[in-house]
């Protein structure tokens, strides 16, 4: 990557952003905002709508009524496109037959992006021992990565992303993860879409959840957890405590009238924070071994997936 002099990226702004294809609203007013320094995942089960945002957003798509900008200028009305937005849609449309060099090599020309950005392009994404080979022998890991070299060609400031972890392995699941933090690290603006908040959750700052083409939810990935009560349900804090003396501190929760479970580290206590439980241990004379909020992972996955489930709110 373009080192330490990276662009700084622009706000994109989704205003009243609707799409109708005949009958079907494939995105029905959505309105939030993606900003630099951040990787934001864009989330929603399939057929949500990410696509058509994005495709409006590139300007491949007319909304039906709406806007998408960056820094206030529609993608069309950019002057240096390429220089300003990387985009990778799909992975899948390069011409079998040319080499990942060539593919680049006309891309740069056409968007008045210089020559010696194909090779370093290639080389930030690690293909750079491969750039002289038919894409058509490419895996799909390979591929992606060949969009995303495409999405820096012209070392843009912002990057947006449709679903570039899909089919990637391990390896490269965890390279692309490192990979998105470090742009954003770089003062990037970089939006991902995703199916799966488990591919993106550990290297977002920010989601925005889309269902049937309507806003769920935007802000930070932590907040999801409690936008729970959003959708209908208790949103109650929730704490994971542990004590060496288990049994006594057991009994402390129970006379306390606290709802628990035993867990695998330690017990969940509904409706309590970890302030009021230390309270309770220090006064009982427990000794704690763990004491922590239990809004990680998995809150913020049933969330998202009650969130989607209902279609909007
Ligand atoms: N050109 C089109 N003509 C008619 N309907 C369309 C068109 N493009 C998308 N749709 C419909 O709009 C809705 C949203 O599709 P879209 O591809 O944007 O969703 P998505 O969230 O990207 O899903 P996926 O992850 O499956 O690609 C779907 O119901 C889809 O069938």
């Amino acid at each position: 990557m373009p080192g330490n002099t990276a662009p700084r990226g622009a706000t994109i702004e989704i205003a009243g952003l609707t799409k109708r294809f005949g009958h079907v609203t494939a995105v029905d007013d959505l309105t939030f905002s993606v900003h630099p320094g951040r990787v934001t995942g864009f989330l929603g089960p399939n057929g949500a709508g990410k696509t058509t945002t994005l495709r409006m957003l590139l300007g491949l798509v007319r909304p039906t009524s709406g806007r998408a900008t960056f820094d206030g200028v529609r993608y069309r009305r950019l002057s240096r496109p390429l220089m300003t937005v990387g985009a990778a849609l799909e992975a899948s449309s390069f011409h079998p037959g040319r080499s990942a060099r060539d593919h680049l090599r006309v891309y740069a020309q056409a968007g008045r992006v210089p020559a010696s950005r194909v090779s370093a392009a290639l080389a930030t994404v690690g293909l750079a021992a491969h750039a002289d080979r038919r894409v058509g022998g490419y895996s799909l890991g390979m591929r992606q990565r060949l969009g995303l070299a495409f999405a820096l060609l012209g070392d843009p400031g912002v990057l947006v992303l449709d679903e570039p972890i899909n089919g990637l392995d391990p390896e490269g699941i965890r390279w692309i993860r490192q990979f998105l933090r470090r742009l954003a690290a770089e003062g990037r603006t970089v939006l991902v879409s995703s199916h799966l908040l488990s591919e993106v959750q550990q290297s977002v700052d920010d989601v925005i959840v889309i269902a049937k083409g309507r806003l769920v939810y935007a802000g930070e990935l932590a907040g999801l957890a409690s936008a729970r009560g959003r959708a209908g349900q208790a949103s109650a804090p929730a704490v994971i405590v542990d004590s060496p003396t288990r049994d006594v501190l057991a009994h402390a929760l129970a006379d306390a009238r606290l709802a628990f479970e035993q867990t695998g580290d330690g017990f969940l206590v509904s409706g309590a924070d970890a302030a009021s439980l230390g309270h309770l241990a220090f006064t009982s004379g427990i000794e704690l071994s763990q004491l922590r909020p239990a809004t990680q992972a998995g809150a913020i996955e049933d969330t998202f997936i009650e969130l989607v489930g209902e279609g909007g709110l």
